[in-house]
């Protein structure tokens, strides 16, 4: 993604970590101008990321990332355009309190890292700039990818996960947060309380407020999957992460879960497949194999 601007002003490292600061290592710092030329890149970013899932409304913005406390990575390549550098994509993240079913179907409340949005430029997909990012990340929060949430994954992030990191068999929920056989393991008992039956009842919903909305705080709708098929499903929200609201998308389909199965509907990605056994080749070493019950 190139841009009318140098990158490589903008950005000194090939990753860059942004939070609601808009500011990007030392050099943007207190120059007005080069946030603005921040804020365009996010924008931009986040128009092409909404378009390629077929959103309604872009889910990652400037000023949406200053008014939340996620964090964006940006990874650039510095050597393109004539030496000064492209775009090539972002992953961006976030703390999220959210009601999940464990393998019991038990209420849990937890707050774990998920994945909000994360886009490839279009002519750079599938070429291992979205595993570096991804890799980056984790590195970065010491986290292993079964320990995270995922804000409705789309297809090709499925397809990814699987690839990268093994992760096919996904746990049932009720909102459209998607996570992993392992998420509920070597989680100690503050990070997962039970939440009581009558509270489920009452003033705690077992859903969690979605980022991929269009937001409208006056509208009250049944959420995905409950609501018509043709309604507008728009949700109950605030924009801040802590939020306890009911949530939905309203213009993707919904993800897939427990196995998640091949987009496109040629890959195996059964726990026995080649593929499989290709990502557990990889990621042995850095990964505890306990955590995802392989063992
Ligand atoms: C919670 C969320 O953020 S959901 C939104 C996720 N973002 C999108 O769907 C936007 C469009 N897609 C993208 O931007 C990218 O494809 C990403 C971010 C999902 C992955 O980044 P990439 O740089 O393409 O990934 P990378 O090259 O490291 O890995 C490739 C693997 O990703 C998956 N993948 C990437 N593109 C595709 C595709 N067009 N179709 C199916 N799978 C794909 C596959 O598993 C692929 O492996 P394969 O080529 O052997 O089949």
């Amino acid at each position: 993604m190139e841009f009318p601007f140098d990158i490589n002003t903008l950005f000194s490292e090939r990753v860059s970590i942004l939070d609601q600061t808009l500011v990007a290592g030392r050099k943007s710092a207190g120059r007005p101008d080069l946030q603005a030329h921040i804020a365009t890149v996010i924008d931009e970013l986040g128009r092409a990321s909404a378009k390629a899932q077929q959103l309604t409304a872009p889910i990652t913005s400037a000023s949406k990332l200053q008014s939340q406390r996620h964090q964006l990575y940006l990874l650039k390549d510095a050597e393109s355009n004539g030496g000064r550098g492209v775009v090539v994509g972002f992953l961006k993240v976030g703390y999220k309190k959210l009601f999940l079913l464990d393998l019991q179907g038990v209420h849990i409340e937890t707050e774990p890292l998920c994945v909000l949005d994360f886009y490839i430029a279009e002519n750079l997909q599938r070429h291992g700039y979205g595993q570096e990012l991804f890799d980056f990340m984790l590195q970065h929060k010491n986290l292993e990818p079964v320990l995270m949430a995922y804000d409705r994954p789309s297809p090709k992030f499925l397809s990814f996960l699987a690839k990268h990191y093994c992760l096919t068999r996904s746990v049932p929920q009720v909102n459209n947060f998607v996570v992993f056989e392992g998420f509920f393991l070597n989680r100690s008992a503050a990070q997962l309380r039970k939440v009581p039956l009558k509270k489920l009842d009452g003033e705690i919903k077992p859903y969690s407020l979605m980022e991929r909305e269009v937001v409208r705080q006056e509208q009250r709708v049944l959420p995905w999957p409950f609501a018509p098929p043709h309604s507008p499903q728009r949700l109950v929200s605030s924009q801040y992460s802590h939020s306890l609201s009911v949530g939905s998308s309203p213009s993707r389909a919904p993800p897939r879960v427990a196995p998640v199965s091949a987009p496109g509907g040629n890959r195996d990605q059964s726990p026995q497949s080649p593929l499989i056994d290709r990502c557990r080749a990889r990621r042995t070493s850095s990964l505890n194999r306990s955590q995802l019950g392989f063992d």
